[in-house]
């Protein structure tokens, strides 16, 4: 697992390591550590002089940058190009002169020639600038100091200039975080520095492990030394936690052991969806799967899993909603009992993950307190949940979700006291604020994984682990990742039906077991 905290947190640690240590020794261990990197980064062909680029910030970022490129210099031994190309008129200014001690070449893009000169022709493009756009199309390696994690969202116009220049063959090298992004993770999105790696110091941070992770490329943690006391932020689980988290059963247990898997799902309207959900419940190892369904959907679901039983009875956990309809006609009696039936559910004491139509049924917090709750919208299905149970919220639609993905998933956690699952390209579980607990964000799915039916196959999934005994956040991301391996793994690099991601789960599940043996 991916452990990242907060910035506040990170840099309350860095003080207190700062107070230990002599003046600067934390960026010394951040700057060797990047150099380090970037020196195993350089092209093997020896044949031409490789050429180190780094754009530099006025904040530590760009210190960090500036030492990099000094180190450098001493840790590579051959001949190496190596220039810094200054986007700001204050940049750090030990880190300038140690760079300049290393005869790292010095261009200032920002207009005003050197340090605190005035600009003789406002209207002239610096001499710098265009040298630096040269030499940023035909690096080897371009550093991004520019911001880090005293940076805001979105970059200059100079450095979006600067960037659009980087060759397509450079290998870039974030410092830290990648410049642009909100290094909190909450806002994604917006302009930003896309990195084939990112070179972080002492610990992940959200913008490593949320929805901006794809901007980040390979995450290195280069250990400075830092000692942090509070709980992680956020969390990304891996493959190698599945082990430890999927819950396997042992000689002793039996059906209702292992949990039994309730499914509300689907009416005579939508007959697909409990397909699904109930295949996926099977495929995930579900100790039985019981469907409540119309005739219709009932007849579908014992021809296509005949493990399934049907109709009401004792089960672990609920799955409610996919493809429930739940405003039906007043006339239409199969549909009224079907939404009663997931009512009944919902009224239990029992864990439920609600899905789809079954959003549509909540007022706010499940009658039984404390009762486990998995929602499972979609950005449209949050959206529409918001704005009919936030006044706040009122004019909230599919587009604001996206922007800001965390915010809402938060408010609807805090609003409906139950742990939110936000389906996405990356799918966030968060837990009710008071919880304390860390977000976790996976994205283990590739694009193809985005059809309909693909969130039916998570719901049984994660229903299923529900049952089995885990908890709304684990049951949530370990199916999130699983749904996405499995995806994968169905069909690499093309398309894949849902029903496809649901049997090839049992696979799936077993290669990734099949790791910790590996592994340990
Ligand atoms: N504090 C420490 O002990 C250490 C810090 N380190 C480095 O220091 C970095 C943090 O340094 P700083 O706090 O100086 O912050 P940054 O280097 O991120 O720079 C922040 C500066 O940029 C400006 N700024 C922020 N967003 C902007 C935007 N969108 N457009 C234009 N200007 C913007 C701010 O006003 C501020 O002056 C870390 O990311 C890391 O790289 C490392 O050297 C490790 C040790
Ligand atoms: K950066």
């Amino acid at each position: 697992m991916i452990h990242a905290w907060s910035v506040d947190d990170v840099r309350a640690a860095e003080e207190r390591a700062m107070a230990q240590l002599p003046d600067g020794e934390l960026m010394q261990r951040a700057a060797t550590g990047l150099a380090q990197v970037v020196a195993a980064r350089l092209p093997d062909d020896t044949s031409t002089q490789p050429l180190v680029v780094a754009l530099v910030g006025g904040g530590n970022n760009g210190g960090d940058a500036l030492w990099a490129l000094a180190h450098l210099a001493d840790l590579v031994g051959e001949p190496l190009d190596l220039v810094a190309v200054l986007t700001t008129e204050t940049p750090h200014e030990e880190g300038l002169r140690a760079a300049r001690r290393a005869k790292v070449e010095i261009l200032d893009a920002t207009g005003q020639g050197s340090r605190g000169r005035r600009k003789a022709e406002p209207q002239a493009e610096p001499k710098g600038r265009a040298k630096a756009v040269e030499a940023l199309g035909v690096a080897d390696v371009v550093l991004d100091g520019v911001l880090g994690i005293g940076g805001r969202p979105g970059l200059p116009d100079l450095v979006t200039e600067l960037l659009d220049a980087v060759g397509d063959d450079a290998h870039v090298i974030a410092v830290d975080v990648p410049s642009g992004t909100d290094p909190m993770g909450e806002l994604v999105g917006g302009t930003g520095v896309f990195a084939d790696e990112t070179v972080t110091f002492g610990c992940a941070k959200p913008v490593h492990v949320l929805g901006t992770a794809g901007r980040c490329g390979m995450l290195t943690v280069v250990d400075i030394g830092l000692d942090l006391d509070t709980l992680p932020a956020a969390e990304r689980l891996d493959h190698d936690d599945v082990a430890a988290l999927w819950p396997t059963p042992g000689p002793e247990d039996d059906k209702y052991s292992r949990g039994v898997v309730g499914v509300v799902a689907g009416g005579e309207v939508y007959t697909g969806a409990p397909l699904l959900s109930v295949t996926a419940a099977v495929c995930a190892g579900a100790g039985m799967v019981r469907y409540v369904g119309p005739p219709g959907p009932t007849q579908l679901v014992r021809a296509e899993v005949p493990e399934a039983v049907h109709g009401p009875g004792r089960v672990q956990a609920w799955v409610v909603g996919p493809g429930l309809d739940a405003h039906p006609h007043s006339w239409d009696q199969l549909g009224l009992a079907q939404v009663e039936a997931a009512r009944r559910a919902l009224d239990s004491e029992l864990p439920c993950l609600v899905d789809a139509g079954g959003l549509d049924l909540l007022d706010g917090p499940r009658t039984q307190a404390g009762a486990r709750t998995l929602l499972t919208p979609h950005a449209g299905e949050l959206a529409r949940l918001l704005a009919r149970l936030d006044p706040d919220a009122s004019e909230l639609d599919r587009a604001g979700v996206v922007a800001e993905p965390l915010r809402w998933a938060r408010r609807a956690a805090e609003l409906l006291r139950a742990t939110v699952l936000l389906k996405g390209s990356t799918t966030y579980v968060v837990a009710p604020p008071a919880s304390g607990l860390a977000v976790r964000a996976q994205a283990d799915a590739p694009a193809w994984a985005g059809t309909a039916g693909s969130g039916d196959v998570l719901a049984g999934l994660a229903g299923t682990l529900l049952a089995a005994g885990l908890d709304p956040v684990d049951a949530g991301s370990l199916a999130a990742l699983v749904h996405g391996v499995a995806a994968h793994d169905a069909n690499p690099g093309g398309p894949v039906r849902a029903l496809e991601i649901a049997q090839q789960v049992p696979a799936t599940v077993a290669r990734l077991l099949a790791r910790a043996s590996e592994v340990g």
